[in-house]
């Protein structure tokens, strides 16, 4: 072995002292062997160049230079994947997370087609005819032409229904005339649109016959294929820099009376005919926000893996780095023996497990619904929008916070770009934004769980994730506490139903005391998402829980083990973190809280031995790590000095900045 790959000792003391089968434990993250191995193949192809990795990291690039950097590399990887990954895995693995998650060891920020693959192929399947898709799916997938979402403009992105580009319907050309009638309807945000795309879904409100339906998508195309310049009618450029997705080139868009054919129009749910006549085919309302529901769904997923991402390189850091003593004279501990320490980095390998695991079954939950829908049967939608709602903002505002805990973790290192942490916080605090606000999705889950609350009272069953509202009504008083994880689980739906039950009062009650219902309901909106947030986090306790026991059924005996310690400690530390609503809402006393204290800090020292164990299991190749801090093998003081040679500030022993301007500073006399 040479000293390049030799594996830093403390990590590999690490490894020798860690009791459970690893491979078993990824097996399971993945949902089955042969998900990994198929993942581990498609690695093996995309990767085999090395990633084209940068001989200048990106950061030390101009936003020019950048850009054109990332698409160079997202022509490669493109190239990879449609000549040598999708030979393996067939066309229906475009989109796959696991090609999305291989382009990571290709970019640090963003590549600019992920809208394309992210929002506009995925548009064009759930929003257009069985003949639309056949006239632009082969073309998009095979890169002929890219798009972008152009949805949120400078005036609206929450209130959709207030957006004002229009599309007006003309039947004497059979056409839609695109027009921006003010500054603020001009499209903004929409990833890949700045510089890249040449086609775009726009969302607009349509009119025809002198009535306005509402929004509506449309494809458009905004540039020429060959020259690339925007269309006549089209103003198009990039927004400018921001906290992360630098390299998305995001951009804006408007329109100068723009004339589209008729067909451009995603026909899937209603229809223009020739004479302008408007045909609704769709039997929900919502239809059109169908692909924000798929990317909802996504993101659950997409939070559990950056989440991942941040604690393989935190604790693999703290395994490798040494501070202070714990008595005098005597050796510098390793920080990852540090309480403190387990107690910021054990809850995010556990929340990725619980993200992970409850994004597949999301997942599965929304491909039942799609096949529902197929049917014609639409009453299964506002629950998984529910759902999908309030998973959304809770993995990704949780994943946020953990993220920059991972980063505080490993001390001042951690705040150096090279760690990849930075990049990881940026990318992911977008996401409690985009696809719907924090805020905003949980008062839609709040609307469901008001509405089901109303059924379960008047006698109704309601549906299985609010199940335990049926039991509300049935049960006296508090939910007695009991320290098992059903019981936690209870207790925890308890608190969401009592949190429930306290809206629809204050609603109620506001009422009788004369406001009107939106009054009512705009004043109760704080308990309402901290109402959605507990229904939320119950959800979550539960599916991790059901989750690992399906799982670990014909597990080893050891995975079991650290695996039930690991949700343990979840059910654990979001008991400790709301007691104040447990001793509200059950018979939680004093000492059951100290006795989960202790529990508490039991599991943190039964989980130390295995935490590298824990991290190497979720398998990720330190190409798409990217840290100084994280890699296998632990070389972080190498990996650090490495990347210092890198820094183009170093390339001359003297900057001529001193000539220019220090060197006269400090000759010039006061
Ligand atoms: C590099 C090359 C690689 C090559 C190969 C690689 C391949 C890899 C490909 C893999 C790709 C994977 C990608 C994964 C990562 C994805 C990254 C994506 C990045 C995304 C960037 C960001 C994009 C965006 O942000 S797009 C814009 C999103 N905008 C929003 O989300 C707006 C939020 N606002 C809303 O949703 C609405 O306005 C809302 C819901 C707040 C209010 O709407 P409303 O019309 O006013 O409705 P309301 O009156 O409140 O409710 C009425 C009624 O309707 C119900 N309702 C609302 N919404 C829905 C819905 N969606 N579905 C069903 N029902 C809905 C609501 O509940 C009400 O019901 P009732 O209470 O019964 O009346
Ligand atoms: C990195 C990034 C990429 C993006 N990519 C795209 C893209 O590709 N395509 C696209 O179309 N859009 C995109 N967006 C836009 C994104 O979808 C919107 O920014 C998002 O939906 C939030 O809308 P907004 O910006 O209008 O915020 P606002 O709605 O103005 O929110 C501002 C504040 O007001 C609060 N608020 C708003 N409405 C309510 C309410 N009803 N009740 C209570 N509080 C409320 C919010 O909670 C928030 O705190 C992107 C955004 C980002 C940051």
């Amino acid at each position: 072995m040479t000293s390049k790959n030799k594996i830093n000792e403390d990590l590999a003391n690490e490894r020798r002292k860690c009791n459970f089968n690893i491979e078993e434990v990824t097996y399971i993250l993945d949902g089955g062997k042969e998900k990994t191995l198929q993942r581990k193949k498609i690695e093996d192809v995309a990767l085999n160049g090395g990633a084209s990795v940068d001989d200048i990291p990106e950061e030390y690039l101009s936003a020019r230079e950048r850009y054109e950097n990332a698409i160079r590399k997202s022509c490669i990887y493109t190239n990879i994947v449609k000549n040598e990954v999708l030979e393996i895995t067939g066309i229906e693995n475009y989109g796959s997370p696991v090609l999305r998650r291989t382009g990571d060891a290709f970019f640090k920020d963003i590549s600019p087609f992920m809208l394309h693959l992210g929002m506009f192929v995925p548009s064009i399947i759930g929003q257009c005819t069985a003949e639309q898709q056949a006239t632009w799916l082969p073309r998009a997938l095979d890169m002929k032409i890219i798009g972008a979402y152009a949805q949120t403009e400078l005036g609206h992105g929450t209130f959709i229904r207030g957006l004002e580009t229009t599309a007006t319907y003309d039947p004497e050309t059979e056409e839609f005339v695109l027009h921006s009638p003010t500054i603020t309807s001009y499209k903004w945000w929409a990833g890949g649109l700045g510089r890249t795309a040449n086609h775009c879904t726009v969302v607009a409100q349509l009119y025809t016959q002198g009535k306005c339906h509402g929004t509506h998508l449309f494809i458009v195309q905004i540039r020429d294929l060959e020259t690339h310049m925007p269309l006549p009618g089209v103003k198009v450029g990039e927004i400018g820099p921001r906290m992360g997705f630098n390299t998305a080139d995001n951009g804006f868009l408007g329109f100068n009376n723009y004339r589209i054919p008729r067909m451009n129009m995603m026909m899937k749910n209603a229809q223009v005919l020739k004479d302008g006549t408007y045909v609704k085919a769709a039997r929900h309302g919502k239809l059109t926000y169908g692909t924000m529901v798929f990317v909802r769904v996504t993101l659950v997923g997409e939070a559990s893996f950056n989440l991942a991402k941040a604690v393989t390189i935190a604790v693999r850091y703290s395994a490798v780095r040494r501070q202070s003593e714990l008595r005098p004279g005597s050796i510098e501990p390793q920080i990852l023996d540090y309480p403190t320490q387990q107690h910021k980095l054990f809850i995010c390998i556990a929340t990725a497990h619980a993200f992970q695991l409850t994004a597949s079954w999301l997942w599965n939950t929304f491909t039942a619904v799609q096949a529902e829908m197929k049917k014609g049967n639409v009453d299964t939608l506002p629950e998984l929008h529910a759902l999908s709602s309030c998973l959304k903002a809770l993995s990704t505002s949780d994943a946020t916070a953990y993220i920059e805990q991972c980063r505080f973790a490993c001390g001042g290192h951690g705040y150096m770009l090279s760690s990849n942490l930075p990049f990881l916080y940026a990318f992911v605090v977008a996401t409690r934004t985009y696809e719907g606000d924090y805020t905003v999705l949980l008062l839609q889950t709040a609307r469901f769980l008001v509405k089901a609350w109303e059924q379960a009272e008047s006698g109704k069953v309601v549906t299985p994730t609010v199940a335990y509202l049926n039991r509300h009504f049935t049960t006296n008083g508090k939910m007695i506490w009991d320290n098992s994880p059903e019981g936690i689980i209870r207790v925890f739906q308890s608190v969401a139903a009592g949190k429930i039950s306290l809206c629809v009062r204050s609603i109620r009650n506001r009422i009788t005391s004369g406001m009107d219902h939106e009054d009512a309901w705009l004043m109760t909106t704080v308990q309402l998402v901290n109402a959605a947030e507990a229904h939320c986090r119950s959800v979550i306790l539960h599916t991790y829980w059901n989750e690992i026991v399906r799982l670990t059924k014909h597990s080893s005996d050891n995975v079991k083990t650290v695996l039930n310690q690991l949700v343990m400690l979840y059910l654990t530390y979001w008991a400790l973190e709301r007691t104040g609503d447990l001793l509200r809402y059950s018979t939680i006393s004093e000492n059951d809280i100290d006795l989960l204290q202790r529990q508490y800090e039991e599991l943190l020292v039964k989980i130390r031995p295995n935490a590298v164990g824990l991290v190497d299991a979720f398998d990720i190749r330190d190409e798409i790590l990217q840290s100084t801090l994280g890699s296998y093998d632990g070389r972080v003081y190498e990996r650090l000095m490495e990347e210092v040679q890198k820094n183009p500030l170093n390339k001359e022993p003297v900057d001529p900045s001193f000539h220019k301007y220090l060197k006269p500073l400090m000759k010039s006399k006061i």
